[in-house]
């Protein structure tokens, strides 16, 4: 760097736009990527990423320096601010907001930060340093850590940094980097003896040991376990074994016996089991691997339709392994956590340690540390869900985007409200690297694009192992309610089938799309339904912990024994959700072991793997639960799937409820019979005739879509627009709508009555004490999104002229789903 003034811009975890420029200290050396502290505001320390360099002094306001450096090595790199820049300008979000998401939490440092002493130097005689810094010097003597705002206590000063960084420049104290990152690296105790079975020692320490038998039962053992391995031993797994406490294996060590030696253990647990070959490829995958290879000559993105259990995995294993032999990385990106148990097993055989997870319940400690393994090529393919795009890859040869269709894959609960799949191409692009889209029911956006030819298209209509697709009988709910063939929400018929699949040693997989026991309550007598205090929507009544809960803000009150309104104590419940669907099935099925798979029962780390462990070995024989059912699960003796009501799945007010339903339908569907006998679907509902309904039990995916696609073209629904939804939210309903009303107002000169929707009160118009408005923006293939984007914000910006429109928070959803 020359010996002008140097400035970084700076990426910091605040939702405000741009980066923020600081002055680099002279003669530091920095890095594009590299984490830093500052300081932001008066007493805030934050970490930031190094965006850029330059050497234009901004002239309104004085710049402060760059704190400290927080490691050597780049952390995040070039081309991944590449990727939060394009996520920044087409999902019209702030840099910070990626820079939160995309972060796991113990890196990003938001307020205290410690210091601690260098030790080992003394306190330098010279006039410069100021008064303040020896008496936070001096303070460090007493107490091994001081936060910034504790230092700015002791000295009762509003700006304490300034005194921090004079101690730091004379190199007398550090920044604690443990406790910034709240990031500690977990210590193991191994044991070892210098003692083996041939020395001649070994019986006098015997002998010595005589009067205290455990300590020298674990010496012994000790002894003997070194004499089969070399590996290390861990001091609890040791104990756990053997019996006997650390105490005892203390004693031995103040004896000077055995030996304690420390080491910081990975708390990623590792692969260790023996790895398979993979397997040879059926005739059809073959054929559209080939398929797939020539697609990629064109295109740098190819979508795989392929059935369900025709074995796409298989397929993506040969590819990723290809890409390994190039020395290329892979990404594979799954919906949701519920299928990485299954699917990391799977590929952990053929792939072993090579492979990285970013698990969403993993805890921060653990995801720290996979990412720093991952920038240091520790892993050659990293497996996770929407939040895994952001791991700091190099190398990417391919990324995989299984079950492709899935909605999970936009994020709808945080900002930015980015969509992993498409994300995922931009990644693609910025890195060279192929995509593959894998789904059995393609979203209809990436079908659209494969018909036009703008991405490969492969299609694989056979199941592996020349299994037959599942036989699939609707069953008309009217009719069996005409004839009394209902025993509670379960026909006669799925009643029955479900018996003879247990006759036959088989499992049943029960679908249904609602949780909790009820959705609504009701008054025999007067007709109230309970609804939530903070939001307009009926409370579900969860009768396993005889409460009320609100599914939107999580409002949750006791059951009441009397109607509110009327003081009756006739209640009836309506609706049905999973927990009534297990017990009626309990009440037929006492023998059997039933158990429930949604949102609730699964909350525990682990909750997934264990039932899922379960069901595989078959102690548990029928599953009962929501979409979490649905995705991608295999397991071998699953032969009937029963839908409780797929009415429900038909009803929602959006423009995308039939292709989902059609997707879930044909996706809970594909569990059933997938090896060798052919298995058997019943899907119940009352609207028997449904096309939906029709086309998905004779697995007619192409004229679905067409017919479709039709629809979307004549009321301009996307693929045939992209949308972009502004949602106004407040308190006072009148100052919502006005706002909303205004902004709205203010486009109408760039669009039509077609393209400019709103504003309208969403279906849940009120939640969590919010009034809720929409305002929808639809943009046509011969404008230019960026342009809009530029009008939107513009739009916005003039909003805020207005006083009263300040305190009226307003998103941008861009593609909304
Ligand atoms: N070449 C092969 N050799 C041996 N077994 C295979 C092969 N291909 C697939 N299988 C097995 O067939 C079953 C179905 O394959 P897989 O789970 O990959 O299907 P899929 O296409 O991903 O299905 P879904 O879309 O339903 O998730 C699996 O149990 C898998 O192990
Ligand atoms: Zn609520």
């Amino acid at each position: 760097m020359s010996d002008k003034q140097t400035f970084a811009e700076i990426i910091l975890p605040l939702p405000l736009d741009g980066t923020f420029t600081y002055e680099v200290p002279f003669g530091w050396d920095l890095k594009v990527g590299q984490r830093v502290a500052v300081q932001f505001g008066k007493r805030k320390i934050y970490t930031g990423i190094i965006h850029s360099f330059h050497h234009n002094k901004p002239e309104l306001y004085k710049t402060k320096f760059i704190e400290s450096i927080l490691e050597e090595e780049v952390f995040v790199l070039p081309q991944q601010i590449k990727l939060w820049e394009w996520i920044v300008e087409y999902y019209m979000c702030s840099l910070g907001d990626v820079f939160k998401n995309a972060f796991p939490t113990a890196l990003k440092l938001e307020s205290d930060t410690f210091v601690k002493l260098v030790k080992g130097k003394e306190f330098p005689a010279e006039e410069g340093i100021s008064k303040n810094a020896y008496l936070i010097w001096e303070a460090l003597h007493h107490r091994s850590l001081i936060s910034v705002d504790e230092a700015a206590d002791i000295l009762d000063l509003k700006s304490v940094i300034p005194v921090l960084k004079e101690l730091l420049d004379y190199g007398l104290i550090e920044l604690d980097e443990r406790l910034i990152e709240k990031y500690t690296p977990k210590i193991e105790y191994y044991i070892q003896t210098e003692i083996s079975l041939q020395d001649d020692s070994l019986q006098d320490v015997l002998s010595e040991l005589e009067k205290a038998p455990k300590q020298r039962e674990l010496f012994f053992q000790l002894v003997m376990r070194q004499q089969q391995s070399s590996k290390p031993i861990l001091a609890s797994k040791f104990i756990k074994e053997f019996g006997g406490s650390y105490a005892t294996l203390r004693s031995l060590a103040d004896k000077g016996i055995i030996k304690f030696f420390e080491d910081t253990s990975d708390r990623i647990q590792e692969f260790d089991e023996d790895l398979h070959d993979i397997h040879a490829l059926s005739e059809h995958q073959q054929k559209a691997i080939d398929e797939i290879r020539t697609n990629l000559k064109e295109h740098d993105t190819v979508l795989l339709h392929g059935v369900t259990s025709s074995g796409k995995t298989e397929i993506y294993i040969k590819l990723i392994e290809r890409v390994l032999a190039k020395g290329k990385k892979v990404l594979y990106l799954l919906p949701e956590i519920s299928l990485t148990t299954q699917l990391t097993q799977r590929l952990q055989k053929h792939f072993g340690n090579q492979i990285g997870i970013y698990h969403s319940k993993f805890n921060q400690n653990e995801r720290v540390e996979l990412w720093q393994k991952t920038i240091n090529n520790d892993y050659q393919i990293l497996i996770g869900a929407r939040s895994s795009m952001f791991l700091p890859i190099q190398d990417l040869g391919l990324i995989i985007v299984d079950e492709e269709h899935e909605t999970s894959l936009k994020q709808n609960d945080s900002k930015p409200n980015f969509h992993a799949r498409d994300t995922a191409l931009v990644l693609a692009k910025l890195e060279g690297a192929k995509t593959i889209l894998g789904s059995a029911t393609p979203s209809l956006e990436m079908y659209f694009a494969a018909k036009q030819g703008k991405i490969g298209y492969v299609e694989l209509s056979h199941r592996f192992g020349g299994v037959q697709p599942p036989v699939m009988e609707i069953i008309d709910l009217r009719r069996a309610q005409k004839k009394k063939e209902l025993n509670g929400d379960i026909s006669m018929r799925l009643e029955n089938q479900i018996r003879d699949t247990f006759k036959n040693d088989k499992q049943v997989i029960i679908f249904q799309n609602r949780r909790g026991y009820a959705p609504v309550m009701e008054c025999k007598s007067c007709g109230h339904t309970p609804y939530c205090p903070n939001c307009d929507v009926a409370l579900t009544y969860h009768r396993l912990s005889h409460q009320l809960k609100c599914h939107y803000c999580g409002h949750s009150q006791a059951k009441p024994n009397k109607c509110y309104q009327c003081k009756s104590v006739e209640l009836e419940t309506k609706g049905i959700g999973t927990e009534q669907i297990e017990e009626d099935l309990l009440r037929i099925f006492p023998n059997n072991s039933i158990a429930r798979m949604d949102v609730d029962s699964m909350r525990k780390k682990f909750a997934f793997e264990k039932l899922i462990k379960a069901f595989e070995n078959r102690e548990v024989d029928m599953l009962v639960g929501t979409q979490m059912v649905t995705k991608g699960l295999d397991f071998e003796h699953v032969n009937l799937v029963g839908i409780i009501r797929a009415d429900s799945l038909l009803n929602f007010p959006d423009f995308r409820a039939h292709e989902r339903a059609f997707q879930r339908i044909v996706q809970v569907a594909g569990r059933a019979g997938r090896r060798k006998d052919r298995g058997l679907v019943l899907i119940q509902a009352f609207s028997a005739e449904h096309k939906i309904l029709q086309y998905a039990s004779q697995f007619k995916y192409h004229e679905m879509a067409q017919e479709i696609l039709y629809e979307r073209r004549d009321f301009l629904y996307p693929p045939f627009v992209k949308m972009i939804e502004i949602t106004f939210r407040h308190k006072n309903r009148d100052r919502c709508y006005k706002t909303a009303n205004y902004y709205a107002e203010s486009l109408r000169k760039y669009f039509d009555e077609k393209t400019l929707l709103g504003p309208e009160a969403p279906s849940i118009a009120r939640m969590n004490n919010n009034y809720y408005f929409k305002v929808l923006v639809k943009i046509l293939p011969n404008q230019s999104a960026k342009k809009v984007k530029i009008l939107l914000k513009d739009a916005l910006e003039n909003l805020h002229q207005v006083k009263s429109f300040r305190s009226v928070r307003i998103d941008f959803d861009v593609d909304p789903y």
